[in-house]
């Protein structure tokens, strides 16, 4: 740990605005990764991370390119299990269970872990039946109009899309495409949204809609977000996880203490564009 004499770090972002109004609740910890680790083959690409990630808040995890956001990520609702060199240590515990447990199904996992990509990929079909998708693989049909509604006004798509519902969601814009896989992430009622740069394909303006969309799910949902952007991670997480190369969890902690005070020199050089 080093510290600063001086607090005119001069970073490369604007913290001077809190991220968020949320009232500051007693944050209950939604997922605890214990030593957790992931190699690919022989190469390590996550060094026994610790990490305690709250409940309705948004957590921000950035970081140099390969340095392991994505397969953090990854770990969270079981992605890695569809890649075949991937091994998994540690543990790794959601609401107090273990998700590489025997119990857990991941299948069932990813309903309550939902996850947004870089790329917006709604399925060639209407805007509604993205919307319905999971609910009917649920079965949960009742009242599947007032369902697909909510979840797009959630998404802060329903006044774009009201009366087109029936329109091929191809149709729609790079940033509406993306708002639509968010509505289509929540229309089963996930617990946590990870989001992997979801934002990076879009233009500013698209950009904006997304993160105010981000900084008001997190009233509802525990959302880790992995981005490229440092500006985004201050502007609308209330947590910052700074990864550094090899797969090690350098510093963690409130968004606004990472970015105006690290405590670490290197998250500091990272921050102030010194490298990465
Ligand atoms: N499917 C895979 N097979 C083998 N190696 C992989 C695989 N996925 C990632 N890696 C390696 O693991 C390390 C971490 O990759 P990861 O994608 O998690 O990093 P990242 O921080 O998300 O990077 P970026 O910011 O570029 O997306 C890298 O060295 C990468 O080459």
């Amino acid at each position: 740990m080093s510290h600063h004499d001086s607090p005119t770090i001069e970073t490369a972002v604007e913290t001077s605005e809190p991220p968020t109004t949320r009232p500051e609740t007693a944050d209950r910890t939604a997922i605890e990764a214990r030593g957790l680790s992931v190699s690919y083959g022989d190469e390590q690409a996550l060094q026994a991370v610790d990490l305690e990630i709250p409940d309705q808040r948004v957590t921000a995890i950035i970081g140099p390119s390969g340095c392991g956001k994505s397969t953090f990520l990854r770990c969270l609702n079981r992605m890695n299990d569809l890649v075949e060199t991937a091994t998994v240590g540690g543990e790794l515990l959601f609401d107090g269970t273990d998700v590489y447990g025997e119990a857990i199904d991941p299948v069932a996992l990813r309903r309550q872990i939902g996850m947004v990509f870089q790329h917006p990929n709604p399925f060639p079909k209407s805007i509604y039946d993205n919307v319905a998708y999971g609910l009917r693989i649920q079965g949960q049909t009742d009242d599947l109009d007032g369902r697909v509604r909510e979840a797009l006004e959630r998404a802060a798509l329903w006044d774009e899309v009201e009366g087109q519902l029936d329109k091929s969601a191809l149709d729609l814009s790079g940033g509406q495409q993306q708002r639509l896989c968010i509505a289509r992430a929540i229309a089963v009622d996930p617990d946590v949204l990870l989001m992997d740069e979801p934002a990076s394909a879009l233009d500013p303006i698209a950009t904006g809609k997304i993160e105010d969309l981000i900084e008001e799910l997190a009233a509802d949902y525990t959302v880790i977000i992995v981005t490229h952007n440092m500006q985004q991670a201050a502007r609308i997480s209330d947590r910052t996880a700074v990864f550094l190369t090899g797969g090690e969890l350098v510093e963690y902690g409130d968004t606004e203490q990472i970015f105006e005070d690290p405590a670490s020199q290197r998250v500091e050089d990272y921050i102030t564009g010194k490298f990465g």
